[in-house]
């Protein structure tokens, strides 16, 4: 029988993630090959040319999973009946600034859009956050959105978990699908925490051996290994005078098809999450933690030994998103 179509939100569709992302959506890189889906497309009135042309492209592409596409700048209409909602609208930072830089631009923006997804989306619809500073703009959206589930409301740092797994596979020599269950904690910021305490390779022999071991060089682990995830979306902007495009949408992407479709068994995936009050990160920030998928739910990986030199950075960059939820409330009066 076939499927009913599935309405997948993407807001700032007429800028550099957009218009990488909202192909993949049609070519069922998303959902899987199977599932028809239906785009709405938000941008703002000045984008609004450029938004239709990127729908006259869906067109043209002539997909066949795509059974219809909404371009607006009408937030309501954009919003209306969508089960899953993927935030890309703001402002990127540039060469020079951190992502709460733009915090002022961008929160406003989330807490506008809130209600409009609390209002108008389908029961059930997820919610992952894009546009930075992603931790704290999706904060606001659950704080404004207080009818939305909590576990309904996630940010994007699988980017952030695909950079680690790239680093890996890079220095080890071995294929980055070999590479598995590396841990990003914390905010999408240069505080957070790339952590392979607990990461694995799969070796040519089927055997699976820690990526420490396999390394056996802590200095560059704790140390340069560390710095360049934290800096890579820096180092992307230097190079492309753009921020990260192609390899953010990807990553919306992973963490979408894996909250929806289940991580596999035995791998965990990073995603900024509502936190719990697990490994005594404080409850009420939207922290990245190592989750596993099943049913369309995410549960935060339990019982993981943290050593000193971790410990600190798990507190450090949960300071930060709590000096960064001051910063967005004091934008936002
Ligand atoms: N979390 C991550 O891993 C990650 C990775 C890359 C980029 N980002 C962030 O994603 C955001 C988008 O990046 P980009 O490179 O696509 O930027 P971009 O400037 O190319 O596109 C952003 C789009 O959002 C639109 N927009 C602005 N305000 C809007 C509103 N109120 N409603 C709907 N649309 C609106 C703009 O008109 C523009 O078309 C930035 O904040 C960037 O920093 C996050
Ligand atoms: O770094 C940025 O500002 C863009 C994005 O958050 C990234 O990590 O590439």
């Amino acid at each position: 029988m076939a499927q009913e179509p599935v309405r997948v939100l993407v807001t700032g569709a007429a800028g550099q993630i957009g218009y990488a992302l909202v192909p993949m959506i049609a070519r069922g890189v998303l959902l899987g090959p199977n599932q028809p889906v239906i785009l709405h497309m938000l941008d703002i009135p000045p984008a609004a040319e450029s938004l239709n042309g990127v729908k006259m492209e869906l067109v043209d592409a002539a997909f066949p999973l795509l059974k219809g596409v909404v371009a607006t700048t009408d937030v309501v209409e954009a919003c209306t009946g969508v089960n899953i909602a993927i935030m890309v609208g703001g402002f990127p930072r540039k060469e020079g600034m951190e992502r709460k830089d733009v915090m002022s631009k961008n929160v406003s923006i989330y807490k506008a859009q809130a209600s409009a997804l609390e209002k108008h989306a389908a029961a059930n619809c997820k919610v992952l956050v894009v546009a930075n500073p992603a931790n704290t703009n999706a904060l606001i959206l659950k704080e404004f959105a207080p009818s939305i589930p909590e576990k309904n409301i996630s940010c994007l740092t699988r980017l952030d978990h695909n950079r680690a797994l790239g680093q890996i596979s890079e220095r080890l020599n071995v294929q980055v699908s070999d590479v598995k269950n590396v841990i990003i904690w914390g905010n999408h910021s240069s505080t957070q925490y790339p952590d392979v305490n607990h990461a694995t390779v799969k070796l040519p022999s089927g055997e699976e051996k820690s990526v420490r071991e396999l390394v056996a060089d802590d200095a560059w682990l704790n140390g340069e290994f560390i710095s360049t995830v934290q800096q890579r979306g820096a180092a992307i902007i230097k190079a492309r005078k753009l921020s990260s495009a192609l390899s953010a949408a990807s990553a919306a992407c992973d963490h979408i098809r894996d909250w929806v479709l289940g991580t596999p068994e035995g791998t965990w995936v990073s995603m900024g999450v509502y936190s719990d009050g697990s490994y005594n990160v404080p409850a009420g920030l939207i922290y990245s933690f190592p989750v596993t998928c099943r049913d369309g739910e995410w549960s935060i990986v339990q019982g993981l030994s943290i050593d000193e030199f971790s410990r600190k950075k798990l507190d450090l960059t949960a300071e930060e998103l709590t000096e960064e939820k001051a910063l967005a409330y004091s934008c936002l009066s």
